[in-house]
């Protein structure tokens, strides 16, 4: 099988599995990949994580252009600003999860540092985590806001929306935004029983020893 057969594969399994897994309902989320050639993997818009089929996905070239496949997600200018401002990006995944969402909406959260620091995974695949404002759905402007990060953060929350996580590849974006979606569910379900969390201490040697993007 070709490398790029197996990223179309590796593409629908794991998206089917967050699927099944309740972390993103209905026709919801996108997701997309870097390929051999510099190109791009997308999801369509409007498919289900349930139901991507592997030879229906949309391909860009290398210069950003549809080749083949069905129309792409309309967060395109979301997916396009974070591998444009994280050169490293190989992949971006989008969901809509519903302790993210929640953490999103109540009272006192820290756009700038969005997740509370709780659990030492939360920080180490995810690094400072910021909020952005709520934007219509395939709005250009989320895109620009994403370039306005200057490509410090590999992970946002867009308000009353979902979360967005750039990594290195696929398999490593999807377990990063599973960890926020488990920090944001702690953060949920221990709300208001003053929950003891990581003191400044562990997050700066967390930081330290896991080289983490975090004083930005
Ligand atoms: O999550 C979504 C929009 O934010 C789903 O949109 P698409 O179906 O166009 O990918
Ligand atoms: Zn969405």
């Amino acid at each position: 099988m070709s490398s790029e057969s197996k990223l179309r594969e590796q593409i629908c399994i794991l998206s089917k599995s967050m699927f099944e897994r309740g972390l993103t309902g209905g026709s919801t989320g996108n997701v997309s990949a870097r390929t051999e050639d510099g190109g791009l993997l997308v999801s369509p818009t409007g498919t289900s994580f349930g139901r991507l089929d592997p030879a229906r996905l949309s391909r860009f070239d290398a210069n950003g252009v549809l080749i083949d496949g069905d129309k792409p997600t309309k967060e395109m200018p979301l997916h396009s600003a974070f591998y444009d401002s994280r050169p490293e990006t190989g992949a971006v995944v989008h969901l809509h999860s519903t302790y993210c969402v929640a953490l999103s909406m109540l009272p006192g959260v820290d756009a700038d540092n969005f997740l509370p620091a709780l659990t030492p995974y939360g920080i180490m695949r995810l690094g400072k985590v910021k909020m952005l404002p709520f934007f219509l759905p395939g709005d250009d402007a989320m895109g620009d806001a994403v370039r306005a990060l200057n490509g410090t953060r590999k992970a946002v929350m867009l308000a009353n929306h979902g979360p967005v996580v750039a990594d290195k590849d696929i398999d490593t974006a999807c377990s990063a935004i599973e960890e926020m979606e488990e920090t944001a569910k702690l953060a949920v379900i221990t709300q208001g029983m003053k929950p003891r969390g990581l003191t400044e201490d562990d997050v700066q040697n967390l930081v330290t020893r896991f080289n983490v993007d975090w004083d930005v």
